[in-house]
């Protein structure tokens, strides 16, 4: 499990930190391990002397970019071209007078050219020069904004971005410059990171949508007291903000069954899904609960999706009867004409699968159905919108949403996932390219994010293979944010395994599924 923890706990800690450690320490950590890191990224060919280029802001990022080439130059025993380009007016200045000393070329970007003219007649020289160095550059290090940065970036930066060459590394330190540390708010100008060096612990950056920003995360450990050991939690400990599961845990995760159990208590999984109209839906996410090895797995619909759910799949048995959990509105009208005694008989049995005090998911048409708060399931429901229907659900049901469409839920997925988990005191999965699992605030739990499936996975019929594959594990008893979490990692993985580097349908995420499962509890055998 990847870890992170907010900015304020991160501060907290290395403010206990350096109360026990002389002046200064904290950053000599950092700033050691970060140029460790960059001295491994030169490149091998020694015919031409590598070039390092820092582009450093005035905090103490900055001064980590600083101190990181200072020790570069000792460390590495070469000829190095080591470049530091200052784009603040503020400097980190025990940071700046330890890379004079180590010879580091400073140039100070921020000293204007003349004013007036066209745009690049007022460039300065010392400008000019970061930019052709920035531009041959084989590694840069990106030390304008940590974890005291705001998204954005000051046009200076951005030019000086747009100046780095296609071959070079680019190493963030801490966090990607101009990307949000909290991970809040996704996209918007900032740095692409090939790697980001933090320090202590990963930050939310580090494991929210904003991750794919961060490129390879390394975490330098610099002494930072975080909650690491939950046993012997002190006050001065502190809960995780976000976590990611990853493919070391499926195995403490996943229900194995054991010789006693039989398919009732591996969990019977009822799906009320589909209607005359939509019949695949129906099929998928059976198909994905069979395959994600529910004990049992009963299909409640009309005649047409049944007939097509007996033929597909013979394991499935039909109609209403116990279950441990319910997956609720894959393809489901829940607004049927009022001739429709089909599709009313549906929406009835969609109701009554909600109404029950059992473990529930709530996908697509069974999101409509809701009106309030979750005060039976409660906490064990899950809700599993895309970012369209949370928009339309909060729109409906939020006062303070009103109007809410789907581009602000994209740009602030986190914002208005957690207000649904409070509104309806639910679990919501937000499914996309970064699956967020969101439990309800007043929780305490953390958020979880996972970005494991390729692109090919955003295929029609791909969500309600999830709402099977979560379906299941929400029966095997996992609460509503290990099932979600643990279903967007297989359900991600499965989607690559099934066809490396090509399109894949979605009936086939499914189908990889048992194959997928058996590989990741392989791997924990041969880890652990
Ligand atoms: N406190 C410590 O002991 C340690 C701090 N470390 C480093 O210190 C960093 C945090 O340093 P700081 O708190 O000085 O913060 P930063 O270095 O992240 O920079 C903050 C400064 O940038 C300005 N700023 C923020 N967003 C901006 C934007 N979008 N455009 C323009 N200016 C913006 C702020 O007003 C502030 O002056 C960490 O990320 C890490 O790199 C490490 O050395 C580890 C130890």
């Amino acid at each position: 499990m990847i870890q992170a923890w907010s900015v304020d706990d991160v501060r907290a800690a290395e403010e206990r930190a350096m109360a026990q450690l002389p002046d200064g320490e904290l950053m000599q950590r950092a700033a050691t391990g970060l140029a460790q890191v960059v001295a491994a990224r030169l490149p091998d060919d020694t015919s031409t002397q590598p070039l390092v280029v820092a582009l450093v802001g005035g905090g103490n990022n900055g001064g980590d970019a600083l101190w990181a080439l200072a020790h570069l130059a000792d460390l590495v025993g070469e000829p190095l071209d080591l470049v530091a380009v200052l784009t603040s007016e503020h400097r980190h200045e025990e940071g700046l007078r330890a890379a004079r000393r180590a010879e580091v070329e400073i140039v100070d970007a921020t000293r204007g050219g003349s004013k007036g003219g066209s745009k690049a007649r007022r460039r300065s020289k010392a400008l000019d020069h970061a930019v052709e160095a920035l531009a041959v550059a084989d590694v840069v290090l990106d030390g304008v904004l940590g974890i005291g940065g705001r998204p954005g970036l000051p046009d200076l930066v951005t030019e000086l971005l747009e100046a780095i060459g296609a071959d070079a590394h680019v190493i963030a330190v801490d966090v990607p410059s101009g990307v949000d540390p909290m991970g809040e708010i996704v996209g918007g100008a900032g740095v692409f990171a090939d790697e980001t060096v933090t320090f202590g612990c990963a930050k939310p950056v580090h494991v929210l949508g904003t991750a794919s920003r961060c490129g390879m995360l390394t975490v330098v450990d610099i002494g930072l007291d975080l909650g690491r050991d939950h046993a012997s939690a002190s006050a001065a400990r502190t809960a995780p903000a976000a976590e990611r599961v990853d493919h070391d845990d499926v195995a403490a995760l996943w229900p194995v069954p054991g010789p006693e159990d039989d398919k009732y208590s591996r969990g019977v999984v009822g799906v009320v899904a589909g209607g005359e109209v939509y019949t695949g839906a129906p099929l998928l996410s059976v198909t994905a609960a069979v395959c994600a090895g529910a004990g049992m797995v009963r299909y409640v619909g009309p005649p047409g999706p049944t007939q097509l759910v007996r033929a597909e799949v013979p394991e499935a048995v039909h109609g209403t009867g116990r279950v441990q959990a319910w997956v609720v509105g894959p393809g489901l009208d829940a607004h049927p004409h009022s001739w429709d005694q089909l599709g009313l008989a549906q929406v009835e049995a969609a109701r009554r699968a909600l109404d029950s005090e059992l473990p529930c998911l709530v996908d697509a048409g069974g999101l409509d159905l809701l009106d309030g708060p979750r005060t039976h399931a409660g906490a064990r429901t899950l809700l599993t919108p895309h970012a369209g229907e949370l928009a339309r659900l909060l729109a409906r049901l939020d006062p303070e949403a009103s109007g809410l469409d789907r581009e602000r839920v994209v740009v602030e997925p986190l914002r208005w996932a957690r207000r649904a988990a409070d509104l309806l005191r639910a679990t919501v999965l937000l499914k996309g390219s970064t699956t967020y699992v969101v439990p309800p605030p007043a929780s305490g739990l953390a958020v979880r994010a996972q970005a494991d499936a390729p692109a090919w996975a955003g295929t029609a019929g791909s969500g309600d293979v999830l709402a099977g594959l979560a379906g299941t594990l929400l029966a095997a008893g996992l609460d509503p944010v290990d099932a979600g979490s643990l279903a967007a990692l297989v359900h991600g993985v499965a989607a690559h395994d099934a066809n490396p580097g090509g399109p894949v349908r979605a009936l086939e995420i499914a189908q990889q599924v048992p194959r997928t499962v058996a590989r990741l509890l392989a791997r924990a055998a041969e880890v652990g």
